[in-house]
């Protein structure tokens, strides 16, 4: 997401400063655009000459370095102009700069057009070798290529999606050069399916493609396969080996069951039924019988021992599986989804639960009593045990080839489910937002592209699955039949007996079956081995370093009397700077807001200071003492965050008190209640606090559930508070009483306040002013209204509305009114009229104030909370265009007739808004215009215009300016 720009709005001075400011960036961008589209002219399509590498990366640094000229793009709008929409659609990877450089890159190596593998991959891939970095993906994540490439065209890749683009770019190029890799992506851009694209431009299908780029990749410490997970069961299976042992013991006795049978049946005919001696064919028939007995119960002990032993070794797993996953870092964490998280520890357990208990055994017994029968078929006759050996091997050998591929269709298979399941998990969580913005549609449109993806790797999955077992069931039934042949040749020269072809018979039966058991079972045990890879590749990721003690712990200073700051950096997905060297040095207690646009930094400061992240250069000390060097857990009780999410676990209220300090008693746990203010409620349920709160705390109110919150954070009795916008998510009254709450509570303490509401700013020891995550100005407020920088413009902006002490009203002062570029023109007295008509409007997060393309008759002014403007994309996504603001306007399209609105309006956060009707202002303000103040008022709609649309809609509203488009006119107009 770009970094919101507020300041969209404001003084007609900033506007002009800032168009100052931007103008050479878009020329330069505009430069580079027209650049690239000459040379992407210049190179016909069909016979083009491939560049280079050196030449592509050269281009790409060029595009790269003018990153941040094109910054201005969203707000400038001129980039959809020049690249239709596609790159608006990236929010994914939140970082629309970056996604303008790709359609630039993928302009420049002649590919641009709905392309999603390429030009995702050739952007991550570039930036990867900007930054010296090597393959970042295990040799288990290099699998579903179709996938990938139908998510990333359709504007639905996840993160590590771009990552697994990026490394199999890296590998094309490699392998098969840029000429190969930019027929690929011409194939592709031409509108062919990843396969018949892969196989025009290397000759190979795609499905080759993929075991190649699996291959290229280095084993690592997850070096995966059938190896390694055999060693890791062991693993698992070593603290429960007398158990082990007894299973062994019953797989033996099965498996020298096997072996004396044939040897039993040769007996039979050869020396009982041949020479006619009733005797041996009594005895031999006993042996056999009691053999079969003795077998049977040592396979029924077999299955008690599996059952009892595979589930406790499994839960074992699961436990330290758990463990991990509370520690590992939140960076690892944020490349999944938790749908995905939630089957790797369900579902993907369970495949290896079912592989240990039923899959392993079974084949494992297969194994012996095979072995057992080779046993007897060497005692029997040499010979034809050679030759039962060396086909019965080719025969396993021969579809290896095979069994790769369908453990890379397995992966995609449930790579691609676990998307489904997630797309669908957040369908209905959103479903209430999905009707009111009335998107089913493009929601259908995406559920059947996960659909598609679907039915493409669950084909792909039986298919190889089924026909890895077949073939081996084919192969195996020729190496029977030679085996046969050739025992009969034997036979007929004498070389054997018929006894011994006959025992062949059941020895190669024997034989048979458990290839053909062990064949059967591989699909169920390639699928467990790709849940295994999956579940490790999660679970070896870093784990959180706050959870990692530091070697001697340090005491947290009681008080803490001192926070500093020192050229902190940080970056969460590693693709730039998030917080970029921000220092400051405080004495502590203080209160401390943190203010600036949406986007800026602020609350990464609280997640580095809670130790949810820790800084990658620079660092935090609290008393001179990194926190990193703090026993950790001190520190964690030194500090208590509150935040906008107010979700509560599912328990009693008190549960959820209780959870802020476990040892708390219940009379501790009231107190913290009645200094949240909380106390009352909750004996006024029948319950108390023993009320159950639902799923997520659904059955209380927003503002009941962040007192619950509150007084969890009390009850731990921190030393630091920080406030991450505690209130946005509350309608405007639960947000003044607990605005009020908070002051009390943090009166005698250090509190760090993220707030978009500069109201309580001059209450604040220091304010600091984040933008573009860095530090831009620090001090108090009348030294900051004074310096007359960042902080003054916001202040400016927001000081003109004023909130009731209700929660409920808001007005804007007429110097508020006139710095809306809009009226700028406007006379005193049409101002004081429109003051008059604007009408306050409370609407929840989610709501849509108006829609793209609607013919929207409102024009607003935000008092409270946060709006988001966005543009459907050619993929049908929103492409958010901006964060708007306290103090920021929008509707103005409502002021001209006829036009319908660009972009859709949605509330972020519970907002109040200021609005009037286009009705409304033609009573009151233009009653008397002159064309002159009309024109004016014309001017400033197409110049915001100008700043947040594209380019296009611009050129045909200053169209409709000069010719048919009017703005309204009163009855004498
Ligand atoms: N978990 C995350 N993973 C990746 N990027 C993130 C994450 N959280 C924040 N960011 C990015 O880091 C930058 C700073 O975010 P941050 O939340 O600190 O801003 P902020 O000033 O608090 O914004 P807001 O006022 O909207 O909460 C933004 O560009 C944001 O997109």
């Amino acid at each position: 997401m770009p970094p919101a720009q507020g300041a969209a709005v404001g003084h007609p001075d900033d506007a002009s400063s800032r168009a100052r400011r931007r103008r050479p960036t878009n020329l330069g961008h505009r430069s580079l655009m027209e650049n690239s589209k000459r040379r992407a002219r210049a190179w016909p399509r069909g016979k083009r000459a491939a560049p280079d590498l050196a030449w592509l990366e050269l281009a790409a640094r060029q595009a790269l370095e003018t990153r941040d000229n094109v910054a201005a793009i969203p707000e400038s709008g001129c980039a959809n102009a020049l690249f239709p929409a596609r790159h608006t659609d990236t929010p994914a990877h939140g970082d629309r700069q970056l996604a303008v450089v790709q359609d630039v890159l993928a302009r420049l190596a002649g590919c641009s057009g709905d392309n999603g593998l390429v030009a995702h991959g050739l952007l991550q891939h570039l930036l990867a070798r900007r930054g010296g970095e090597a393959a970042r993906i295990g040799r288990s994540e290099a699998y579903g290529l179709e996938g990938l490439n139908q998510r990333l065209s359709a504007g639905m890749g996840e993160t590590g999606d771009a990552m697994r683009a990026g490394d199999f770019i890296g590998f094309m190029l490699n392998r098969y050069g840029p000429a190969r890799l930019l027929g690929l992506a011409r194939e592709l851009a031409a509108g062919l399916p990843l396969d018949a694209a892969s196989r025009m431009a290397t000759g190979h299908p795609a499905a080759m493609l993929e075991l190649q780029w699996a291959h290229s990749l280095p084993r690592d410490s997850l070096s995966h396969g059938m190896r390694a997970f055999g060693r890791w069961i062991l693993a698992m299976l070593r603290p429960y080996w007398a158990l082990c042992l007894l299973l062994a013991g019953g797989l033996l006795i099965q498996a020298f069951y096997a072996m004396l049978m044939p040897i039993w049946l040769h007996r039979l005919f050869d020396h009982g039924i041949t020479p006619h001696r009733t005797d041996v064919v009594e005895q031999t028939l006993a042996l056999l019988a009691g053999g079969f007995l003795v077998s049977a119960c040592a396979g029924i002990a077999v299955d008690l021992g599996v059952s009892t032993l595979g589930p406790r070794a499994l839960n074992d797993v699961r436990e330290r599986a758990f463990d991990r996953l509370l520690a590992l870092s939140f960076r690892h964490l944020g490349r999944y989804k938790s749908t995905t998280l939630v089957s790797r520890l369900t579902s993907d357990m369970h495949a290896i639960e079912s592989a240990t208990i039923s899959i392993i055994p079974s084949m494992a017994l297969k194994l012996v009593m095979a072995l057992g029968a080779l046993a007897a078929a060497v005692a029997l006759d040499w010979h034809m045990a050679l030759a039962t050996v060396l086909l019965f091997g080719a025969s396993m050998w021969a579809p290896r080839r095979l069994t790769q591929y369908a453990v890379l269709a397995t992966h995609a298979r449930k790579s691609t489910e676990s998307r489904l399941t997630a797309f669908i998990k957040e369908t209905i969580q959103m479903l209430p937002v999905i009707r009111a913005l009335d998107i089913s549609g493009h929601r259908r449109e995406q559920h059947r592209t996960h659909l598609q993806a679907l039915r493409t790797a669950a084909r792909r999955h039986h298919l190889l699955g089924e026909l890895t077992g077949r073939m081996t069931g084919f192969a195996l039934s020729g190496a029977q039949m030679a085996v046969i042949a050739l025992g009969a040749m034997l036979a007929l020269h004498g070389t054997v007996s018929s006894g011994v072809v006959v025992a062949y018979i059941g020895l190669l039966l024997e034989l048979g079956s458990a290839a053909n058991g062990i064949a059967e079972q591989l699909s169920g045990l390639i699928h467990a081995l790709s849940c295994w890879q999956r579940i490790e590749s999660l679970l070896q990721g870093p784990i959180d370093s706050s959870t990692d003690a530091p070697a001697l712990p340090k005491p947290v200073g009681e008080p803490i009397s001192r926070v500093s700051l020192s050229d902190v950096s940080f970056s969460y997905a590693g693709d730039r700077l998030d917080l970029d060297g921000v220092s400051l040095e405080t004495p502590l207690p203080r209160r401390i807001a943190l203010v600036g646009p949406s986007g800026s930094g602020k609350s990464t400061v609280l997640n580095l200071m809670s130790r949810t992240y820790d800084a990658i250069s620079g660092g935090i000390a609290f008393d001179g003492i990194d926190i990193r060097d703090l026993d950790s857990r001190a520190l964690k009780s030194a500090i208590a965050m509150v935040n906008q999410d107010n979700t509560l676990f599912d328990g009693s209220i008190r549960y959820n008190i209780r959870l802020g300090r476990l040892s708390a008693g219940d009379t501790e746990v009231e107190q913290a209640a009645r200094t949240a203010e909380i106390h009352d409620f909750i004996l006024s349920l029948p319950q108390g606090y023993d009320t159950e709160v639902g799923e997520g705390g659904r059955l209380l109110s927003g503002g009941q559930r962040q007192r619950i919150v509150i007084a969890r954070a009390i009850l731990r009795d921190p030393q630091i508070l920080l406030l991450d916008e505690a209130t946005a998510s509350l309608d405007a009254e639960a947000e003044v009483a607990i605005s009020r709450t908070l002051a009390h509570i943090g009166a005698r303490r250090t509190v760090l306040s993220v707030t978009h509401r500069l109201a309580s700013c001059p209450a604040m020891d220091l304010i600091c002013v984040f933008r573009n995550g860095r530090l831009a100005e620090t001090g108090t407020h009348d030294e900051l209204l004074q310096r007359r920088g960042t902080y003054h413009d916001l202040w400016e902006k927001q000081s003109q509305i004023e909130i009731a002490e209700s929660g409920k009203g808001a007005d804007i002062t007429l110097q508020g009114l006139r710095r809306i570029p809009l009226f700028a023109a406007t006379p005193a007295e049409d101002l004081e009229r429109i003051q008059g008509r604007l009408r306050v409007v409370e609407v929840q997060a989610g709501s849509v104030l108006i829609e793209e393309g609607s013919r929207a008759g409102n024009f607003y002014i935000i008092a409270r909370g946060e709006v988001e403007s966005s543009v459907r994309t050619s993929t049908g996504a929103a492409g958010v265009m901006e964060i708007l603001e306290i103090g920021d306007f929008f509707g103005e399209f409502a002021l001209l007739e006829d036009v319908p609105h660009p972009t859709t309006c949605r509330a972020r956060l519970p907002c109040l808004l200021l609005s009037i009707s286009r009705e409304d202002l033609q009573d009151v303000a233009s009653l008397d215009h002159s064309s002159a103040e009309q024109s004016a008022m014309e001017r400033a709609i197409a110049a915001t215009l100008d700043r947040r649309l594209d380019a296009k809609l611009a050129r045909t509203l200053e169209e409709r300016g000069r010719g048919s488009a009017r703005m309204p006119r009163g009855p004498a107009g």
